[in-house]
């Protein structure tokens, strides 16, 4: 039998950042120099190997999550490029759930920017190395960059590499780095990417580069040592206390501790346009990021994995130290042409193999699975088998009424159809949290050109819905129309593009609009229906207290359980259902009905979802936090085998206490954003009048651009003066106040309406120089002022 790879040389990590940081460049020279690619694409010219879509390719932006998989230096790297565009950022937090650590791109010239602030609050938890990238364009500043590295993302650094600069008739041009671990200067070939020249730094006639390389050192040894009692040892009993004698083997093992523990970020710098510094990126990668095997532990249903979960070199990670069971989660589901459905999973724990039986823990179905392959994008290699702490694809005829986006598979590591072994185990329940969808915020109207294409326009809308969960499908009781909700103008846009061009759908697309929602102020009456075939379920609706969802919650947002209660989420709108405990199965040894309980829950969360997306007594807008409680006493006949009746039952009683609901308990929200305005101070004033006036934005505060507010930024404004930071022509700009050269950040809450078409005006208001960057804030209640612009639209 082939040796399986060993888990200690596996990396899956993502690649992240604000748009246009370079992370597709950046990706695609990765697998240049890992051999992967002979030459390297562009995404001007359309010819990456991860922007493969034919709307990437003509937008020259990522709009969904591509893996690839490259060698290097003995290891594997599984790696996924993922969108900066913040309309994709779902894309973002699918990949950050199943990958072990991240390379968090930087634009040199722009800094810390906010998608990359998204980005890196989201993977707080996830080990990151940061690449400064653009090092070669006017005006990159590498300190400035890391000094807001420091304050606003609050965050301790080592510097594994400084970038170097060669003199020219126009200036510095950066040509090389200093690699600070190994002591090397690295200068890379302008006209050859293969060649590098590389000298010790010690035999340099350059007294600066020999000092910055001193004064580094003695700040990664300091910064290090305040958490690695072996490096102080080695610092002091084997390098006699000097700073320069500290072996690269030992700085790394430390760096190494250090950033899987998240209390350090190894930052190296390069151009990946001008092909310098990739190479000592890949070597950071197998240096500092975890293998599978030191990765943070998924979050899963405790109720069924009582026990701390352990690491096993071979089989990943063991629930219940049970060495049989495989468990996989599906995160991403694409539809191919030609190969049908194909569902991308991690496997966590176990091996899972060809044609193997699968028991899907979040419908409750068993199935057997098709072909197994590892895509590199979108090209497929067949394989036999996927190891723990791989991600690879699933396809097959049966796949795809079987598994959604966010299920976890079970299934047995050695038996082909072992899943009667493994059912009689708590784990064989086990749910790997899947991540939550957010909120749509923007709207559009879809309509088949005529009755005769309703059948293709609701298949192709299913296969997008499938493909991408935070694109919703729901249907205006009021006007009949089917309406498509994304994250944003260009989300939509791109979803109207897929629908008229690759899925050739014949559909009219309305404009976009702003989603509104509908909240109820109290809780429903509890309805009881009981029915002469044995059917008996109590249920009611109240709105959900924020404080009590947040204290429920896991970190995560998905690992909701109570001693008493199981909290499933309803889709997006921040609705759940909330099933009691059942008195009288709860009891039974072993489950007696045929029915099992996922179908019964999958068919409670089906009616709920239909019944809060017909609408308020308002204006028929969408339910938005809703509990659907469904109380412990339910009962349905021993011998059921369809869950048809309980979807009827619990739609009717759903319906019937809502509608018992006065129209005065029921209040409308619109989409509320937090803002973020970037503007010269001479700009300020007509900027703000605007805000404040036309777009009744609430101004939070006006700060310096890199300055943060945070609690935490005493602390990290000490770490960056204590931090060395090479001398850097820009460094001093960040704090020149200088009105014309300073930004303000002009911080706010806007509704989201009334920022629609925002960046023509900002343009306008600015000349050009303004940026702004909205993020999703809340749904809130709708002022009467609001309210009242609502009726006249
Ligand atoms: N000068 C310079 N330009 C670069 C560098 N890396 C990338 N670029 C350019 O920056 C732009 C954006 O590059 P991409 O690689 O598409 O950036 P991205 O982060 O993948 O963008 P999205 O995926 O759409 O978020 C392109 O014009 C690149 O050629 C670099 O090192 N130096």
């Amino acid at each position: 039998m082939k040796i399986p790879f060993p888990l200690a040389r596996l990396r899956n990590i993502g690649i992240i950042a604000h748009i246009d940081a370079g992370k597709t460049t950046t990706t695609e020279r990765l697998l240049y120099y890992a051999g992967k690619i002979s030459r390297f694409g562009d995404v001007h010219t359309g010819d990456t190997i991860t922007d493969f879509l034919p709307q990437e390719r003509a937008r020259g932006i990522t709009i969904q999550n591509a893996t690839v998989s490259l060698p290097w230096n003995k290891h594997v790297i599984n790696l996924i490029d993922t969108p900066g565009h913040m309309d994709f950022f779902y894309e973002v937090m699918r990949a950050l759930k199943v990958l072990d650590g991240c390379v968090v791109v930087m634009d040199a010239v722009a800094g810390v920017q906010s998608q990359t602030e998204t980005c890196w609050k989201f993977a707080r938890k996830v080990p990151k190395i940061c690449f400064i990238n653009k090092m070669d364009r006017v005006g990159a500043g590498y300190s400035r960059t890391l000094m807001e590295l420091i304050w606003k993302l609050n965050s301790r650094v080592v510097l594994v590499n400084i970038p170097i600069f060669k003199k020219t008739q126009d200036g510095d041009s950066f040509c090389g780095v200093l690699d600070i671990v190994n002591q090397k200067v690295m200068k890379w070939d302008l006209n050859d990417p293969e060649k590098i020249d590389i000298s010790d730094v010690l035999d340099s006639e350059n007294d600066s580069l020999i000092e910055q390389y001193t004064k580094c050192r003695q700040s990664m040894v300091d910064t290090l040592s305040l958490f690695d009692d072996v490096l102080v040892k080695s610092f002091l009993e084997h390098a006699d206390g000097d700073y320069l004698k500290l072996d690269s083997k030992t700085l790394n093992e430390s760096i190494r501790k250090a950033t899987i523990q998240n209390q350090v970020t190894p930052i190296v710098c390069g151009s990946s346009f001008k092909n310098i510094g990739v190479q000592p990126l890949l070597d950071s990668i197998i240096n500092y990021l975890p293998s599978p095997l030191e990765a943070v532990f998924p979050d899963v249903n405790k109720d069924v994995i009582k026990g701390p979960m352990k690491r096993d070199d071979k089989l990943g990670i063991l629930f219940n130290e049970n060495k049989d069971l495989c468990a996989a989660l599906a995160f991403k589901i694409i539809h191919d042409p030609i190969r049908g459905t194909m569902v991308f999973v991690r496997i966590y724990s176990g091996i899972l193999k060809n044609g193997h039986t699968v028991h899907n823990t979040t419908t409750g179905k068993s199935f057997k699975i098709g072909k197994l392959v590892r895509m590199n994008a979108n090209i497929p290699e067949e394989i036999t088998h996927l190891n723990a702490g791989e991600i690879g694809v699933i396809t097959g005829s049966t796949i795809s009424e079987n598994i959604s986006t966010g299920d976890t598979l079970i299934s047995h590591s050695i038996k082909k159809d072992g899943l009667k072994t493994l059912s009689r185990k708590p784990e064989f329940n086990l749910k790997i949290n899947p991540m939550i969808t957010p909120p749509p915020v923007f709207t559009v109207s879809i309509e088949p050109r005529t009755l005769g294409n309703k059948k293709s326009m609701e298949d192709a809308l299913h296969i997008l819905t499938v493909e991408d969960p935070s694109l919703h499908v729901s249907h205006d009781a009021e006007s009949g129309q089917i309406l498509l909700s994304g994250m944003g103008e260009l989300h939509l846009q791109i979803a109207k593009n897929r629908l008229l061009n690759e899925l050739n759908a014949e559909v009219e697309v309305g404009k976009v609009m702003v989603s509104y929602k509908e909240i109820i102020n109290k809780g429903s009456n509890e309805i009881t229906i009981q029915n002469e075939n044995g059917y008996k379920f109590t249920i009611n609706v109240s709105p959900i207290e924020e404080e009590k969802l947040a204290s429920l919650l896991s970190e995560d947002g998905s690992n909701l359980v109570t001693e008493n209660e199981t909290w499933y989420p309803l889709g997006s709108d921040n609705n759940y259902l909330v099933m009691e405990k059942n008195i009288k199965y709860a009891l039974e040894k072993e489950w007696p009905l045929q029915l099992s309980y996922e179908s019964i829950v999958n068919s409670l969360i089906s009616s709920s979802v239909v019944v809060l997306q017909h609408g308020g007594k308002r204006r028929n807008f969408p339910l938005y936090s809703c509990a659907v409680k469904v109380k412990g006493d339910w009962e349905i006949p021993i011998d059921t085998t369809s869950p048809m009746e309980i979807l009827s039952i619990s739609r009717s009683i759903l319906s019937k206490t809502l509608t018992d609901l006065p129209e005065e308990e029921y209040s409308v929200l619109e989409p509320s954003m937090n803002l973020k305005v970037l503007v010269n101070q001479k700009d300020m004033g007509p900027v703000i009048q605007d805000l404040t006036g036309a777009r009744s934005c609430t101004i939070l505060s006006i700060e310096e651009d890199s300055l943060t507010k945070d609690e935490n930024a005493v602390e990290f404004q000490k770490i960056a003066h204590d931090q060395y930071l090479p001398p850097d022509s820009t460094l001093n700009m960040a704090r020149l106040e200088n009105d014309d050269i300073s930004k303000k950040v002009i911080n706010a809450t806007a509704p989201l309406k009334a920022m629609m078409a925002y960046s023509n005006k900002l343009r306008s208001l600015t000349q050009g120089r303004g940026e702004f960057y909205m993020t999703y804030r809340g749904m809130e209640k709708l002022t009467q002022d609001r309210m009242n612009s609502l009726d006249d639209a």
